[in-house]
């Protein structure tokens, strides 16, 4: 899957959709895919952000928009909103520390909760690989978790940019595979106020 940025039509908008306990490092994965850098000083994302990549897959742009959430509850509001139109949820959490590991259980049931869509493509991603020597969780244990609940798996860090690009590519390929996600649903339009941008966007996406 190669990246270009041109003004030729896109076949389709993505969005995706990053969740996960605070400092799992879901703003930094957002900025080493989208930015290709990690950032020194990543403060706590409150409420949503979001960026855009246009990629291209077999010859067509697809335009991505990829919304970073917040971790911390009380910086989390809207939130069935984040979900609306999303086609793909990436599940985020840190190798390092079992808690966030553990508190994927909470963030599924908030995903069934507020996207109901079988369809809707998921992933777990094991962040921080870098600090193997404080390791907390294998990656036998990740991958037999996500295995469980039929997701696709990949652990990555935002760090090295180890497995990143492989993260967001499978995702986005099984969305490309799974045509009824992003052709046939109505439109929404969506009004997004994040902390860093304000704009209008139109979703082709699902229902949930
Ligand atoms: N070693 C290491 N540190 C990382 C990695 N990714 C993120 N971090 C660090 O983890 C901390 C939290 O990263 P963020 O990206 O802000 O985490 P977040 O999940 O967006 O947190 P919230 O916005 O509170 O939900 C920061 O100090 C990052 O520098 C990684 O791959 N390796």
């Amino acid at each position: 899957m190669s990246e270009h940025i041109s003004s030729s039509e896109t076949v389709a908008t993505l969005k995706l959709l990053l969740i996960g306990s605070s400092g799992t490092g879901k703003s930094c994965l957002l900025a080493r895919f989208v930015d290709g850098n990690f950032p020194d000083d990543s403060s706590a994302t409150i409420g949503v952000d979001f960026k855009v990549k246009v990629i291209e897959n077999e010859g067509k742009k697809y335009k991505l928009t990829i919304w970073d959430t917040a971790g911390q509850e009380r910086f989390r509001t809207l939130t069935s909103s984040y979900y609306r139109g999303a086609q793909g949820v990436i599940l985020v959490y840190d190798v390092s520390n079992r808690d966030s590991f553990n508190d994927l259980q909470i963030w599924l049931t908030e995903l069934d909760t507020y996207c109901s869509s079988k369809e809707v493509v998921r992933m777990i991603v094991g962040n921080k690989v870098d600090k193997e020597s404080s390791r907390e969780v294998s990656k036998q244990e990740g991958q037999e978790f996500a295995r469980k609940l039929q997701t696709l798996f990949v652990e990555c860090s935002a760090k090295t940019k180890f497995g990143v690009q492989q993260a967001f590519d499978e995702l986005v390929q099984q969305i490309i595979d799974t045509p009824s996600l992003w052709q046939k649903q109505a439109t929404t339009n969506v009004r997004i106020q994040s902390n860093t941008n304000d704009v209008s966007q139109e979703y082709s996406g699902c229902s949930c």
